[in-house]
Protein backbone atom coordinates (compact mmCIF):
# COMPACT_ATOMS: atom_id res chain seq x y z
CA UNK A 1 0.00 0.00 0.00
CA UNK A 2 1.24 2.75 -1.14
CA UNK A 3 0.83 5.06 2.42
CA UNK A 4 2.85 1.74 4.28
CA UNK A 5 5.42 2.37 1.28
CA UNK A 6 5.62 6.38 2.02
CA UNK A 7 5.77 5.51 5.91
CA UNK A 8 8.83 3.28 5.39
CA UNK A 9 10.12 5.10 3.31
CA UNK A 10 10.16 8.09 6.18
CA UNK A 11 11.28 5.89 9.14
CA UNK A 12 13.63 4.38 6.82
CA UNK A 13 15.27 7.55 6.88
CA UNK A 14 15.00 8.07 10.49
CA UNK A 15 16.86 5.35 11.47
CA UNK A 16 19.77 5.83 9.52
CA UNK A 17 19.59 9.77 10.02
CA UNK A 18 18.82 9.11 14.10
CA UNK A 19 18.63 13.27 14.23
CA UNK A 20 17.47 14.67 10.68
CA UNK A 21 20.39 15.76 8.37
CA UNK A 22 20.87 19.56 7.44
CA UNK A 23 19.10 20.16 4.17
CA UNK A 24 21.25 22.51 3.31
CA UNK A 25 24.54 21.02 3.08
CA UNK A 26 22.45 17.97 1.15
CA UNK A 27 21.38 20.11 -2.10
CA UNK A 28 24.56 23.13 -1.55
CA UNK A 29 26.70 19.50 -2.59
CA UNK A 30 23.90 18.64 -4.95
CA UNK A 31 23.92 21.61 -6.66
CA UNK A 32 27.85 22.37 -6.54
CA UNK A 33 27.77 19.30 -8.24
CA UNK A 34 25.14 19.55 -10.65
CA UNK A 35 25.11 23.60 -11.89
CA UNK A 36 21.67 24.37 -13.09
CA UNK A 37 21.06 24.50 -16.62
CA UNK A 38 17.99 23.85 -18.17
CA UNK A 39 14.78 26.04 -16.75
CA UNK A 40 16.63 28.24 -15.06
CA UNK A 41 18.32 31.37 -17.35
CA UNK A 42 22.26 30.23 -17.25
CA UNK A 43 23.55 33.55 -17.07
CA UNK A 44 24.97 35.19 -13.54
CA UNK A 45 22.15 32.77 -11.36
CA UNK A 46 23.62 31.84 -8.44
CA UNK A 47 20.71 29.65 -7.18
CA UNK A 48 22.59 29.19 -3.83
CA UNK A 49 20.83 26.57 -1.76
CA UNK A 50 17.61 24.62 -2.83
CA UNK A 51 15.58 23.58 0.25
CA UNK A 52 13.28 20.20 0.35
CA UNK A 53 11.29 20.10 3.54
CA UNK A 54 11.21 17.08 6.07
CA UNK A 55 7.99 16.65 7.71
CA UNK A 56 7.40 14.98 11.38
CA UNK A 57 4.31 13.28 12.23
CA UNK A 58 3.89 14.82 15.59
CA UNK A 59 2.95 18.27 13.73
CA UNK A 60 -0.67 16.64 13.30
CA UNK A 61 -3.30 16.40 16.10
CA UNK A 62 -5.35 13.22 15.46
CA UNK A 63 -8.81 13.07 16.91
CA UNK A 64 -9.54 11.09 19.98
CA UNK A 65 -11.43 8.37 18.85
CA UNK A 66 -14.32 7.00 21.27
CA UNK A 67 -15.02 2.98 20.89
CA UNK A 68 -18.89 2.03 20.38
CA UNK A 69 -18.59 -1.43 19.80
CA UNK A 70 -15.58 -4.25 19.97
CA UNK A 71 -12.61 -4.62 18.04
CA UNK A 72 -12.63 -6.20 15.00
CA UNK A 73 -10.54 -8.62 13.76
CA UNK A 74 -8.76 -8.15 10.81
CA UNK A 75 -7.97 -10.38 7.87
CA UNK A 76 -4.29 -10.81 8.22
CA UNK A 77 -3.47 -13.18 5.18
CA UNK A 78 -0.95 -11.89 2.56
CA UNK A 79 -1.51 -10.55 -0.85
CA UNK A 80 -1.56 -13.75 -2.99
CA UNK A 81 0.87 -12.22 -5.80
CA UNK A 82 -1.42 -12.17 -8.07
CA UNK A 83 -0.91 -9.20 -10.18
CA UNK A 84 -2.19 -5.99 -9.57
CA UNK A 85 -1.88 -3.41 -12.48
CA UNK A 86 0.01 -1.18 -10.67
CA UNK A 87 1.74 1.99 -12.24
CA UNK A 88 5.17 1.68 -13.55
CA UNK A 89 7.10 2.96 -10.35
CA UNK A 90 6.23 2.23 -6.66
CA UNK A 91 5.53 5.58 -5.43
CA UNK A 92 2.94 7.16 -2.88
CA UNK A 93 -0.17 6.54 -5.03
CA UNK A 94 -3.54 7.02 -3.02
CA UNK A 95 -5.46 10.35 -3.60
CA UNK A 96 -8.45 10.31 -5.08
CA UNK A 97 -11.45 12.30 -4.39
CA UNK A 98 -14.62 11.27 -3.30
CA UNK A 99 -18.24 13.19 -2.00
CA UNK A 100 -21.33 12.21 -1.06
CA UNK A 101 -24.92 13.93 -0.59
CA UNK A 102 -27.78 13.56 0.81
CA UNK A 103 -31.10 15.41 0.67
CA UNK A 104 -29.85 18.19 -1.50
CA UNK A 105 -32.68 19.49 -3.62
CA UNK A 106 -29.95 20.55 -6.39
CA UNK A 107 -27.69 17.04 -6.19
CA UNK A 108 -25.72 17.89 -9.42
CA UNK A 109 -24.92 21.36 -8.68
CA UNK A 110 -23.21 19.81 -5.07
CA UNK A 111 -22.21 16.72 -6.50
CA UNK A 112 -19.98 18.06 -9.42
CA UNK A 113 -18.74 20.87 -7.84
CA UNK A 114 -16.30 19.31 -5.21
CA UNK A 115 -14.93 16.84 -7.51
CA UNK A 116 -13.95 19.79 -9.68
CA UNK A 117 -11.56 20.04 -7.02
CA UNK A 118 -9.39 18.20 -9.58
CA UNK A 119 -5.88 18.23 -7.47
CA UNK A 120 -6.91 14.65 -5.84
CA UNK A 121 -7.50 12.31 -9.17
CA UNK A 122 -7.12 13.52 -13.13
CA UNK A 123 -7.61 10.32 -14.90
CA UNK A 124 -11.10 9.81 -14.11
CA UNK A 125 -14.80 10.78 -12.87
CA UNK A 126 -17.98 10.10 -12.39
CA UNK A 127 -21.20 10.35 -10.35
CA UNK A 128 -23.82 8.21 -9.18
CA UNK A 129 -27.24 9.92 -8.49
CA UNK A 130 -30.25 8.20 -6.77
CA UNK A 131 -33.76 8.99 -8.12
CA UNK A 132 -37.10 6.83 -7.38
CA UNK A 133 -35.12 4.02 -6.14
CA UNK A 134 -32.94 3.80 -9.04
CA UNK A 135 -29.21 4.57 -9.53
CA UNK A 136 -27.81 6.50 -12.05
CA UNK A 137 -24.65 6.69 -13.21
CA UNK A 138 -22.27 8.34 -15.42
CA UNK A 139 -18.51 7.94 -15.51
CA UNK A 140 -15.73 8.81 -17.84
CA UNK A 141 -11.75 9.02 -18.58
CA UNK A 142 -10.42 12.89 -18.21
CA UNK A 143 -11.24 15.60 -15.90
CA UNK A 144 -14.58 16.46 -14.61
CA UNK A 145 -14.98 19.32 -17.32
CA UNK A 146 -14.40 16.64 -19.88
CA UNK A 147 -16.91 13.90 -18.35
CA UNK A 148 -19.67 16.27 -17.73
CA UNK A 149 -21.70 18.20 -20.09
CA UNK A 150 -25.36 19.85 -20.06
CA UNK A 151 -26.89 16.52 -21.39
CA UNK A 152 -24.99 14.16 -19.42
CA UNK A 153 -25.94 16.23 -16.27
CA UNK A 154 -29.70 16.33 -17.11
CA UNK A 155 -29.40 11.72 -17.20
CA UNK A 156 -28.58 12.28 -13.29
CA UNK A 157 -31.53 13.52 -11.59
CA UNK A 158 -31.87 12.75 -7.80
CA UNK A 159 -31.60 14.51 -4.26
CA UNK A 160 -28.88 11.78 -3.02
CA UNK A 161 -25.27 11.45 -5.10
CA UNK A 162 -22.11 10.35 -4.39
CA UNK A 163 -18.91 11.51 -6.93
CA UNK A 164 -15.28 10.11 -7.47
CA UNK A 165 -12.35 11.94 -9.12
CA UNK A 166 -9.62 9.14 -10.17
CA UNK A 167 -5.93 8.98 -9.08
CA UNK A 168 -5.57 5.22 -10.14
CA UNK A 169 -3.65 2.68 -7.35
CA UNK A 170 -4.75 -0.52 -8.40
CA UNK A 171 -6.32 -1.06 -11.43
CA UNK A 172 -4.99 0.22 -14.60
CA UNK A 173 -6.23 4.03 -16.06
CA UNK A 174 -9.09 3.31 -18.08
CA UNK A 175 -12.92 3.70 -18.54
CA UNK A 176 -14.19 0.05 -16.37
CA UNK A 177 -11.97 0.99 -13.65
CA UNK A 178 -13.50 4.85 -12.90
CA UNK A 179 -15.38 4.74 -10.43
CA UNK A 180 -17.89 5.08 -8.54
CA UNK A 181 -19.16 1.52 -9.03
CA UNK A 182 -22.78 0.59 -9.03
CA UNK A 183 -23.61 -3.08 -8.81
CA UNK A 184 -27.31 -4.92 -7.98
CA UNK A 185 -27.32 -7.58 -4.50
CA UNK A 186 -29.97 -9.68 -3.78
CA UNK A 187 -31.80 -7.01 -2.31
CA UNK A 188 -30.78 -3.58 -3.78
CA UNK A 189 -28.23 -1.69 -5.31
CA UNK A 190 -25.47 -0.02 -4.12
CA UNK A 191 -22.24 2.55 -5.25
CA UNK A 192 -19.08 3.23 -3.94
CA UNK A 193 -16.87 5.88 -4.25
CA UNK A 194 -13.19 4.45 -2.78
CA UNK A 195 -10.15 6.77 -1.60
CA UNK A 196 -7.51 4.87 -0.83
CA UNK A 197 -5.60 1.29 -1.41
CA UNK A 198 -6.90 -1.85 0.09
CA UNK A 199 -3.52 -4.25 0.27
CA UNK A 200 -5.17 -7.39 1.07
CA UNK A 201 -6.95 -7.14 -2.13
CA UNK A 202 -5.14 -9.72 -3.69
CA UNK A 203 -5.95 -12.63 -1.62
CA UNK A 204 -9.50 -11.41 -1.13
CA UNK A 205 -9.99 -11.51 -5.07
CA UNK A 206 -9.08 -14.78 -5.45
CA UNK A 207 -11.12 -16.02 -2.56
CA UNK A 208 -14.16 -14.36 -4.13
CA UNK A 209 -13.67 -15.82 -7.79
CA UNK A 210 -13.15 -19.37 -5.90
CA UNK A 211 -16.40 -19.01 -4.55
CA UNK A 212 -17.57 -17.60 -7.93
CA UNK A 213 -17.80 -13.82 -8.19
CA UNK A 214 -16.96 -12.32 -11.36
CA UNK A 215 -15.38 -9.45 -11.30
CA UNK A 216 -15.74 -6.46 -13.80
CA UNK A 217 -12.21 -4.23 -13.02
CA UNK A 218 -8.84 -4.76 -12.22
CA UNK A 219 -9.80 -2.50 -9.58
CA UNK A 220 -8.95 -3.21 -5.96
CA UNK A 221 -12.46 -1.23 -5.00
CA UNK A 222 -14.58 -3.66 -6.49
CA UNK A 223 -14.33 -6.43 -3.79
CA UNK A 224 -16.29 -4.72 -1.41
CA UNK A 225 -18.70 -4.93 -3.48
CA UNK A 226 -18.65 -8.43 -3.24
CA UNK A 227 -17.84 -8.45 -0.04
CA UNK A 228 -21.45 -6.82 0.48
CA UNK A 229 -23.17 -9.37 -1.92
CA UNK A 230 -22.06 -12.19 0.03
CA UNK A 231 -22.48 -11.22 3.41
CA UNK A 232 -25.32 -12.87 5.36
CA UNK A 233 -25.65 -9.81 7.89
CA UNK A 234 -29.09 -7.81 7.89
CA UNK A 235 -30.22 -4.75 7.75
CA UNK A 236 -27.52 -3.77 4.84
CA UNK A 237 -25.77 -1.41 6.72
CA UNK A 238 -24.36 -4.51 8.84
CA UNK A 239 -23.47 -5.71 5.31
CA UNK A 240 -21.03 -2.59 4.54
CA UNK A 241 -19.51 -3.23 8.55
CA UNK A 242 -19.19 -7.00 7.79
CA UNK A 243 -17.30 -6.50 4.12
CA UNK A 244 -14.78 -3.44 5.86
CA UNK A 245 -13.96 -5.90 8.16
CA UNK A 246 -12.15 -7.81 5.74
CA UNK A 247 -10.08 -5.04 4.24
CA UNK A 248 -7.11 -4.35 5.11
CA UNK A 249 -5.27 -0.95 4.28
CA UNK A 250 -6.46 2.63 3.68
CA UNK A 251 -10.22 3.54 2.39
CA UNK A 252 -12.15 6.63 2.88
CA UNK A 253 -15.63 5.44 1.34
CA UNK A 254 -18.76 6.92 0.34
CA UNK A 255 -21.96 4.71 -0.80
CA UNK A 256 -25.24 5.22 -2.06
CA UNK A 257 -28.37 3.05 -1.94
CA UNK A 258 -31.79 3.32 -2.72
CA UNK A 259 -32.64 5.59 0.02
CA UNK A 260 -29.48 6.12 2.15
CA UNK A 261 -25.87 7.61 2.24
CA UNK A 262 -23.14 6.20 4.29
CA UNK A 263 -19.48 7.30 5.06
CA UNK A 264 -16.69 4.76 6.22
CA UNK A 265 -13.14 5.53 7.33
CA UNK A 266 -10.70 2.70 8.12
CA UNK A 267 -9.51 2.67 11.92
CA UNK A 268 -5.97 3.90 10.93
CA UNK A 269 -7.56 7.29 9.35
CA UNK A 270 -4.93 7.37 6.65
CA UNK A 271 -7.23 9.33 4.38
CA UNK A 272 -9.33 12.17 5.36
CA UNK A 273 -12.93 12.18 5.40
CA UNK A 274 -14.91 14.89 6.34
CA UNK A 275 -18.67 16.06 7.32
CA UNK A 276 -20.19 19.07 6.51
CA UNK A 277 -23.76 20.48 5.89
CA UNK A 278 -25.28 22.73 3.61
CA UNK A 279 -27.67 25.79 4.89
CA UNK A 280 -30.87 23.73 3.12
CA UNK A 281 -29.73 21.00 5.70
CA UNK A 282 -28.41 18.73 3.29
CA UNK A 283 -25.46 16.53 4.70
CA UNK A 284 -22.38 16.16 2.66
CA UNK A 285 -19.27 13.77 2.76
CA UNK A 286 -15.81 15.33 1.22
CA UNK A 287 -12.24 13.94 1.07
CA UNK A 288 -11.67 17.90 1.91
CA UNK A 289 -13.25 20.83 3.05
CA UNK A 290 -11.91 22.60 0.33
CA UNK A 291 -15.11 20.84 -1.49
CA UNK A 292 -17.42 21.81 1.21
CA UNK A 293 -16.42 25.13 0.66
CA UNK A 294 -17.11 25.31 -3.36
CA UNK A 295 -20.94 24.04 -2.46
CA UNK A 296 -20.87 26.61 0.88
CA UNK A 297 -21.31 23.76 2.95
CA UNK A 298 -20.65 24.23 6.61
CA UNK A 299 -17.86 22.52 7.98
CA UNK A 300 -18.63 19.81 11.14
CA UNK A 301 -16.61 16.91 11.66
CA UNK A 302 -13.97 14.60 10.67
CA UNK A 303 -15.68 10.89 10.10
CA UNK A 304 -13.54 9.27 12.88
CA UNK A 305 -10.86 6.60 11.93
CA UNK A 306 -13.37 3.52 11.87
CA UNK A 307 -16.63 4.83 11.93
CA UNK A 308 -19.35 4.33 9.87
CA UNK A 309 -22.08 7.37 9.48
CA UNK A 310 -25.67 6.84 7.63
CA UNK A 311 -27.37 8.85 6.66
CA UNK A 312 -31.34 8.50 5.67
CA UNK A 313 -34.89 9.96 6.02
CA UNK A 314 -34.44 8.81 9.88
CA UNK A 315 -31.48 11.49 10.43
CA UNK A 316 -27.32 10.96 10.78
CA UNK A 317 -26.62 7.93 12.84
CA UNK A 318 -22.94 6.96 13.73
CA UNK A 319 -21.48 3.79 14.38
CA UNK A 320 -17.91 2.82 15.41
CA UNK A 321 -17.02 -0.38 13.78
CA UNK A 322 -14.05 -0.79 13.93
CA UNK A 323 -11.50 0.81 16.92
CA UNK A 324 -8.00 1.53 16.69
CA UNK A 325 -5.81 2.95 19.05
CA UNK A 326 -3.52 4.42 17.06
CA UNK A 327 -4.55 6.59 14.15
CA UNK A 328 -1.79 6.84 11.10
CA UNK A 329 -2.69 9.84 9.74
CA UNK A 330 -1.11 9.81 5.81
CA UNK A 331 1.43 13.27 6.07
CA UNK A 332 1.72 13.40 2.57
CA UNK A 333 -1.73 15.44 2.92
CA UNK A 334 -0.21 17.87 4.20
CA UNK A 335 3.08 18.18 2.85
CA UNK A 336 1.13 18.01 -0.72
CA UNK A 337 -1.40 16.54 -1.75
CA UNK A 338 -4.46 18.01 0.07
CA UNK A 339 -5.10 22.19 -1.33
CA UNK A 340 -3.51 24.13 1.41
CA UNK A 341 -7.18 25.82 2.10
CA UNK A 342 -8.40 22.17 3.24
CA UNK A 343 -8.77 21.33 7.07
CA UNK A 344 -7.29 17.97 7.23
CA UNK A 345 -7.36 15.48 9.85
CA UNK A 346 -8.63 18.36 11.82
CA UNK A 347 -5.32 20.88 10.94
CA UNK A 348 -5.05 23.72 8.77
CA UNK A 349 -3.05 22.31 5.62
CA UNK A 350 -1.77 26.34 5.40
CA UNK A 351 -1.00 26.21 9.12
CA UNK A 352 1.46 22.81 8.45
CA UNK A 353 3.18 23.65 5.23
CA UNK A 354 3.87 27.47 6.61
CA UNK A 355 5.22 25.59 9.97
CA UNK A 356 7.40 23.43 7.84
CA UNK A 357 8.79 26.17 6.18
CA UNK A 358 9.83 28.30 9.15
CA UNK A 359 11.06 25.25 10.93
CA UNK A 360 13.13 24.75 7.86
CA UNK A 361 14.63 28.26 7.89
CA UNK A 362 15.25 27.86 11.64
CA UNK A 363 17.16 24.63 11.09
CA UNK A 364 19.19 25.70 7.98
CA UNK A 365 19.59 29.37 7.59
CA UNK A 366 20.87 30.69 4.35
CA UNK A 367 22.38 33.83 3.25
CA UNK A 368 20.28 34.43 0.26
CA UNK A 369 18.65 37.60 -1.27
CA UNK A 370 15.01 36.13 -2.39
CA UNK A 371 13.16 33.04 -1.50
CA UNK A 372 11.27 31.64 -4.19
CA UNK A 373 8.86 28.45 -4.06
CA UNK A 374 8.37 25.80 -6.94
CA UNK A 375 4.38 26.24 -7.31
CA UNK A 376 2.09 25.32 -6.62
CA UNK A 377 2.65 22.95 -3.26
CA UNK A 378 5.97 24.75 -2.13
CA UNK A 379 4.26 27.78 -1.94
CA UNK A 380 3.37 27.98 1.68
CA UNK A 381 6.17 26.35 2.91
CA UNK A 382 8.64 29.07 1.22
CA UNK A 383 6.08 31.66 2.60
CA UNK A 384 7.04 30.64 5.97
CA UNK A 385 10.69 30.11 5.15
CA UNK A 386 10.88 34.13 3.77
CA UNK A 387 8.95 35.25 6.88
CA UNK A 388 11.26 33.52 9.41
CA UNK A 389 14.09 34.26 7.60
CA UNK A 390 12.88 38.10 6.98
CA UNK A 391 14.19 37.86 3.08
CA UNK A 392 11.60 38.81 0.27
CA UNK A 393 9.32 36.12 -0.97
CA UNK A 394 8.99 36.98 -4.89
CA UNK A 395 7.48 34.59 -7.86
CA UNK A 396 10.80 33.70 -9.13
CA UNK A 397 8.96 30.27 -11.11
CA UNK A 398 6.08 30.78 -13.23
CA UNK A 399 3.37 27.66 -13.37
CA UNK A 400 1.11 26.98 -16.31
CA UNK A 401 -2.51 27.19 -15.42
CA UNK A 402 -2.50 24.64 -18.74
CA UNK A 403 -0.70 21.58 -17.04
CA UNK A 404 -2.14 19.81 -14.19
CA UNK A 405 -0.55 17.94 -11.24
CA UNK A 406 2.38 16.67 -12.38
CA UNK A 407 2.92 13.88 -10.20
CA UNK A 408 -0.74 12.14 -10.26
CA UNK A 409 -0.23 11.45 -14.10
CA UNK A 410 -0.14 7.53 -14.51
CA UNK A 411 2.94 7.28 -16.64
CA UNK A 412 6.45 8.57 -16.09
CA UNK A 413 6.00 10.03 -19.84
CA UNK A 414 3.26 11.97 -19.32
CA UNK A 415 4.49 13.27 -16.07
CA UNK A 416 8.14 14.14 -17.97
CA UNK A 417 6.11 16.19 -20.60
CA UNK A 418 4.36 17.86 -17.66
CA UNK A 419 7.45 18.60 -15.61
CA UNK A 420 8.53 19.96 -19.09
CA UNK A 421 5.98 22.27 -19.87
CA UNK A 422 4.63 23.40 -16.24
CA UNK A 423 7.38 25.50 -14.78
CA UNK A 424 9.26 28.75 -16.08
CA UNK A 425 11.68 30.82 -14.47
CA UNK A 426 11.54 34.53 -14.11
CA UNK A 427 14.48 36.15 -15.72
CA UNK A 428 14.28 39.43 -13.62
CA UNK A 429 13.21 37.97 -10.29
CA UNK A 430 16.64 35.25 -10.27
CA UNK A 431 19.22 37.14 -11.86
CA UNK A 432 22.65 37.67 -10.32
CA UNK A 433 20.76 36.54 -6.96
CA UNK A 434 21.31 34.42 -4.51
CA UNK A 435 18.31 32.34 -4.57
CA UNK A 436 16.83 30.07 -1.99
CA UNK A 437 14.42 27.45 -3.43
CA UNK A 438 11.61 25.91 -1.45
CA UNK A 439 9.70 22.98 -2.52
CA UNK A 440 7.34 20.89 -0.38
CA UNK A 441 9.00 17.65 -0.84
CA UNK A 442 11.00 15.76 -3.66
CA UNK A 443 9.52 12.06 -4.19
CA UNK A 444 10.42 10.78 -8.23
CA UNK A 445 12.74 13.65 -7.80
CA UNK A 446 11.73 14.12 -11.36
CA UNK A 447 10.82 17.57 -10.68
CA UNK A 448 13.84 19.27 -9.47
CA UNK A 449 15.73 16.92 -11.58
CA UNK A 450 14.18 18.61 -14.83
CA UNK A 451 14.24 22.27 -12.95
CA UNK A 452 18.02 21.96 -12.56
CA UNK A 453 18.85 20.27 -14.94
CA UNK A 454 20.43 16.97 -13.42
O1 LIG B 1 8.09 13.12 -7.58
P1 LIG B 1 8.82 14.44 -7.73
O2 LIG B 1 9.30 14.67 -9.10
O3 LIG B 1 9.89 14.58 -6.67
O4 LIG B 1 7.74 15.56 -7.49
C1 LIG B 1 7.09 15.64 -6.28
C2 LIG B 1 6.23 16.83 -6.34
O5 LIG B 1 5.10 16.60 -7.15
C3 LIG B 1 4.03 17.43 -6.69
O6 LIG B 1 3.98 18.57 -7.48
P2 LIG B 1 3.01 18.72 -8.73
O7 LIG B 1 3.72 19.57 -9.70
O8 LIG B 1 2.52 17.42 -9.25
O9 LIG B 1 1.77 19.43 -8.08
P3 LIG B 1 1.64 20.92 -7.57
O10 LIG B 1 1.37 21.77 -8.78
O11 LIG B 1 0.50 20.89 -6.64
O12 LIG B 1 2.90 21.32 -6.86
C4 LIG B 1 4.38 17.76 -5.25
O13 LIG B 1 4.38 19.13 -5.01
C5 LIG B 1 5.72 17.15 -4.98
O14 LIG B 1 6.62 17.97 -4.33
N1 LIG C 1 -6.29 7.05 -5.43
C1 LIG C 1 -7.24 6.30 -4.92
O1 LIG C 1 -7.71 6.52 -3.82
C2 LIG C 1 -7.58 5.12 -5.78
C3 LIG C 1 -8.79 4.29 -5.38
C4 LIG C 1 -8.70 2.90 -5.98
N2 LIG C 1 -7.69 2.13 -5.29
C5 LIG C 1 -8.42 2.98 -7.47
O2 LIG C 1 -7.33 2.67 -7.92
O3 LIG C 1 -9.26 3.39 -8.20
Amino acid sequence: MAAAKAASISSLYLQSHPSPPNPTSIFSLFLSQNPPKTLLPSQNLHCSHLLSLTCTQHLLHPPTLKTQSPAFSSNKQHPDGRSIDYDDDEKPREECGVVGIYGDPEPLDSAIWPPRAQHRGQEGAGIVCVQDNVLQSVTGVGLVSEVFNQSKLDQLPGDLAIGHVRYSTAGSSMLKNVQPFVAGYRFGSVGVAHNGNLVNYGSLRAMLEENGSIFNTSSDTEVVLHLIAISKARPFLLRIVDACEQLEGAYSMVFVTQDKLVAVRDPHGFRPLVMGRRSNGSVVFASETCALDLIEATYEREVFPGEVVVVDKEGVQSLCLMAHPQPKQCIFEHIYFALPNSVVFGRSVYESRRVFGEILATEAPVECDVVIAVPDSGVVAALGYAGKAGVPFQQGLIRSHYVGRTFIEPSQKIRDFGVKLKLSPVRAVLEGKRVVVVDDSIVRGLRLRKLFGC
